[in-house]
């Protein structure tokens, strides 16, 4: 730092100076009459006569012309009589500083420091203070040469002063000032690692108190930015006084278990009940994670498990699809023959799927049940089950059959003729839908009473969602039509949101746990997905058969 090392020599520099011409003049006034010869140039003798009323002037050139910046060269010593003694009073720049020197005491007064303590420049000092000050410029010097980096920081000065008292007396009110102003300056060291001289630290210099001040002040701060010792000392310090503070003792607040004055008469309740649901949550909680361990605890059987895998029931990733020869841009590709010709597609496909799917009847009582004329196959299960989505994948017809995400949209018996020989019924659904409970309830009798008494109705496919598996709704169902024999048939829907094996898990655990001991079940169980068109093909087959074999 070229820059900052010339500035702190200039300052070093300046502060010598003002330090040999104040001393000459400090000097020259203990014993009353002294000449003194100043080293600088362009200075000249100074000589103060002084015995018992002797006044004489004293010619000094301090400052060149530069530094002044006036047009007076030098500065007038006055001395002059007076009751207390002999009276030095130094004129420079008449009006700026005045200074007044006892000649009796040897004390020196400085006028400006009562009036502004900003002049404070020219000063006097003592012989002690003009030894400390040199050292403390020979050391800035050096640090100003790069030599005494790692020197401890020059405001921290001697502690021997041997000096003035009045002086002291008089700064007592610069304390709090020159306090921060040696704190600054000592950040600043340590901040830097330089010597940062600036007015305010010069005209501290020669002070005894702020010389101890000072040092004190570094010596905490560098304490302080070691190892933080001082923060410790202070917490130690202040530990012991707490320990030797009386504690206080903590308030015990004793609590009447019969005094109910302050409490809340439904807390009792409240947490009675709150424990009841808690165990009813828990005891559920267990139950499910019984039966999912059940579940997941199922070995499928290698022909589910390869018939999962044959008709890539479960979920798939697309590129087993493509691989596989499926069109994926087409709704239902395992469905969709690709690059099949409708000579090739007739010939594969089951003629009466192949018919067009007419609505032509709706019922929200019995008695609006349409004449049952063709044999009907119903679609019954839950509600969002994927009744009316099937019924549009099976006769790849999609939009006659409304479908929505919205569980309980079909909310009456839909009839659909698909060609002269069959209908297809749409069954409104049971369980969570987005109803009221009484017309839930209808729903559930309506469809109750065509299963039950529908003569026309040759089979029922019961759809199940595979990820869920059947509720005790289905299986109140199942008991129904078990009870009126009509033919019913498991089909496994959504088979594409869930792993194959999962598949596979709850087709083995529908075939073997429930329906083993029915007799109006209708085997075998179908996974189907209308999204995919997984299965659906299958379902198709089974479903012409119904109609093949039907007696007109
Ligand atoms: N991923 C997937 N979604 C399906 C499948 N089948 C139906 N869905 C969706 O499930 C939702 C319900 O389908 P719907 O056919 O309306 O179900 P629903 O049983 O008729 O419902 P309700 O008429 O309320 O009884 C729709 O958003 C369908 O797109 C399937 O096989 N796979
Ligand atoms: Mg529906």
């Amino acid at each position: 730092m070229p820059v900052e090392r010339r500035s702190i020599r200039g300052t070093a520099r300046k502060v010598h100076r003002n330090l040999k011409v104040a001393a000459a003049k400090s000097g020259g006034l203990v014993d009353g009459v002294r000449t003194l010869e100043l080293k600088k140039k362009g200075s000249k003798k100074v000589q103060i006569s002084g015995n018992n009323g002797d006044v004489s002037y004293v010619n000094v050139f301090q400052k060149s012309n530069k530094s002044s910046g006036k047009g007076k060269k030098g500065e007038k010593l006055k001395s002059r009589t007076g009751n207390d003694g002999l009276e030095a009073v130094v004129d420079r720049n008449s009006s700026q500083k005045r200074k007044r020197i006892n000649a009796d005491t040897g004390k020196f007064v400085d006028r400006t420091l009562e009036g502004n303590q900003k002049k404070y420049k020219s000063k006097p000092v003592f012989k002690d203070e003009k030894r400390i000050l040199q050292s403390i410029s020979d050391k800035a010097s050096k640090v100003a040469k790069g030599k005494g980096r790692d020197e401890k920081p020059l405001f921290i000065g001697s502690s021997k002063f041997s000096g003035n008292d009045v002086l002291v007396q008089k700064n007592q009110r610069r304390k709090v000032k020159t306090a921060d102003a040696a704190g600054n300056a000592s950040k600043n060291i340590l901040r830097n690692g330089t010597l940062n001289i600036t007015k305010k630290t010069k005209a501290l210099f020669t002070e005894k108190k702020f010389m101890s001040h000072r040092k004190h002040a570094v010596d905490s701060v560098v304490k302080h930015q070691k190892k933080g010792t001082l923060g410790r000392k202070s917490l130690a310090v202040d530990s012991e006084l707490k320990e030797d503070l009386p504690k206080k003792k903590k308030r015990v607040i004793r609590l009447d278990r019969h005094d109910i004055s302050n409490k809340r008469l439904n807390d009792d309740l409240s947490s009675r009940g709150d424990s009841v649901q808690k165990k009813q949550l828990e005891s559920k909680i267990d139950v499910e994670m019984s039966n999912n361990a059940k579940f997941r605890a199922i070995c499928p059987s290698s022909s589910i498990l390869s018939f999962v895998e044959d008709n890539l029931l479960g979920r798939r990733r697309e590129i087993e699809f493509r691989r596989a020869g499926y069109n994926t841009e087409l709704s239902a590709p395992l469905d969709n023959i690709p690059f099949s010709t409708s000579s090739e597609r007739e010939r594969i496909e089951v003629p009466v799927f192949r018919n067009k799917l007419e609505f032509f009847a709706a019922a929200k009582i019995s008695s609006s049940f349409p004449s049952p004329d063709l044999p009907e196959i119903a679609f019954a299960g839950r509600s969002n089950v994927g009744k009316s989505s099937l019924l549009n994948a099976l006769t790849r017809q999609w939009g006659v059959v409304r479908t929505s995400d919205k569980p309980g949209l079909t909310q009456t018996i839909n009839f659909f003729k698909l060609g002269p020989k069959l209908s297809l019924v749409d069954l409104p659904g049971y369980g969570f839908a987005y109803a009221k409970d009484e017309v839930k309830e209808s729903w559930e009798e309506l469809v109750k009473e065509y299963v039950s008494t529908r003569v026309s109705l040759k089979r029922v496919c019961l759809l199940i969602d595979t990820k869920w598996g059947m509720k005790p709704r289905d299986h109140e169902l199942i008991q129904l039509m078990e009870r009126s024999q009509t033919k019913y048939q498991i089909v496994l829907t959504k088979t594409d949101l869930v792993f194959p094996i999962t598949v596979a898990r709850r087709a083995m655990q529908i075939e073997e746990v429930s329906l083993n001991a029915s007799k109006s079940v209708i085997q075998p169980l179908m996974m189907v997905s209308s999204s995919t068109g997984a299965g659906i093909r299958s379902l198709r087959t089974v479903l012409a058969n119904i109609v093949r074999f039907v007696k007109h």
